[in-house]
């Protein structure tokens, strides 16, 4: 689908828009239940992600595929592994055989798990046989994905000696672990996080509770985007959200203050006001929030701000690689921008080309992150319906927001 956006009539939007459930708690949350059925889950994700990963956990013998979903693929291979009594094929896209999962292989290995290549050594797809696993401590490289390590604290309280994990090298993501520390210790699990250390008791039951999904923050870059590149006096509420995330991507409140972006988070809602100009120039690392640094180079782009962005090292295995997508598709519409393999540099932009086709290499996030430049400027979105891996809901909303929509 071949979406055509043009400019609302005003860049002067107030609207209310209810986001859909964050995907990494919704994934969480999803293996969690598997583990201990006492757990209920509230607005859950509705996105293709917590779709597979719902259906894999269904599954005891026989293949799942989990297409594009990067957290599906992770969490079932530790979960799957620690499953006596399973066996199944774990599989996924052609992208999801080229992203590296060795890292979380060797790490159930050394826990006593079988699991074996079906193609290419350190890629999916995997055979997995599941197994009771009753070692307990693992030393794992925590510089490459977070996933592999959330993954493994997810099955810890099941498994019958708990688990330690010894983290080797800088750790990255870091918000994500501590996402998955947090809900294991809102349903009644100890933990332990120092240093390189993280420690897990083991736990026969967990609480009744009812665990309610705060809505997706990533998500919720797209409207900081909006509103960065609209007229000041523009307001857009989106529910449903708390100032006490466990999303990391949260930071955006404060990041898009340099865009004169202004967050007021109120009982279950953020409402987002533009009050001033951005910032001459922007220079962030994100590290810790890689997610969303597709929407904020291309803010910058669209405001006509240079910006420096660091800590992209693991932009490129994600649904594409990130980082050259990004030069691809910002060159064509005018900007000067140089990538290295963890930093992305952009001048201040003299022009907005009109009327770009923009790739979307099957990542959600490069559809999104370049719709809200239609406020500049008529965008063509080639593949739109990629937005369903994360936000199906997400053109809908657009029209919302009185950006024309045309299917091409
Ligand atoms: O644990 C999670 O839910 C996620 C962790 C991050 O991945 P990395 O740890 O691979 O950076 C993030 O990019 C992804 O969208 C979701
Ligand atoms: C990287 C992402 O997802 P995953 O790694 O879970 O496929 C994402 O949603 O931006």
């Amino acid at each position: 689908m071949k979406l055509f956006l043009s400019t609302p009539p005003t860049n002067l939007i107030e609207t209310n828009i209810q986001v859909t459930g964050s995907k990494s708690e919704s994934n969480r949350l999803l293996l969690l239940q598997a583990l201990f059925p006492n757990i209920q889950i509230e607005n859950l994700s509705n996105s293709d992600d917590g779709r597979v990963m719902k259906n894999g956990l269904g599954v005891s013998f026989g293949e799942v595929d989990i297409h594009h979903a990067g957290t599906a693929m992770r969490f079932l291979t530790a979960y799957f592994a620690s499953q006596e009594g399973k066996e199944v094929v774990l599989t996924g896209s052609k992208r999801m055989t080229e992203r590296p999962i060795k890292v979380l292989v060797d790490g159930l290995k050394e826990l006593g798990a079988d699991i074996e290549y079906e193609r290419n050594d350190g890629y999916p797809p995997l055979k997995i046989k599941g197994k009771k696993l009753i070692k307990s401590k693992v030393s794992l490289p925590a510089n490459i994905s977070s996933q592999y390590i959330s993954a493994l604290l997810l099955i810890a309280p099941s498994l019958e000696n708990g688990l330690e994990l010894d983290l080797v090298g800088k750790i990255t993501s870091v918000p994500y672990i501590k996402m998955t520390l947090g809900l294991l210790n809102q349903v009644g699990v100890t933990t332990f996080f120092e240093g390189n250390v993280i420690k897990v008791s083991p736990e026969k039951d967990v609480l009744d509770k009812i665990m309610v999904v705060e809505s997706d923050w990533s998500s919720a870059s797209y409207f900081y985007s909006i509103v960065a590149l609209s007229e000041v006096g523009t307001k857009i509420s989106l529910t449903a959200y708390k100032s006490d995330s466990l999303q990391g991507d949260s930071v955006l409140a404060e990041l898009y203050r340099d865009f004169g972006v202004e967050t007021t988070f109120l009982e279950n809602e953020i409402v987002l006001r533009k009050t001033a100009e951005a910032q001459p120039s922007i220079n962030y690392d994100l590290s810790n929030a890689p997610d969303i640094a597709q929407t904020i180079a291309v803010t910058c782009f669209g405001l006509r701000l240079g910006c420096h962005l660091t800590g992209l090292h693991t932009l490129k295995i994600k649904e594409t690689d990130r980082l050259e997508a990004l030069k691809a598709e910002l060159s064509k519409l005018g900007a000067n921008i140089t990538v290295t393999d963890k930093t992305l540099t952009l001048k201040p932009s003299k022009t907005i080309n009109n009327e770009v086709a923009i790739d979307t290499y099957n990542d959600h996030r490069m559809a999104m992150a370049f719709a809200p430049l239609a406020l500049k400027n008529s965008i063509i979105i080639n593949d739109a319906e990629v937005v369903s891996k994360s936000y199906p809901d997400f053109w809908t909303d657009m029209e919302k927001l009185k950006i024309g929509i045309k299917e091409l």
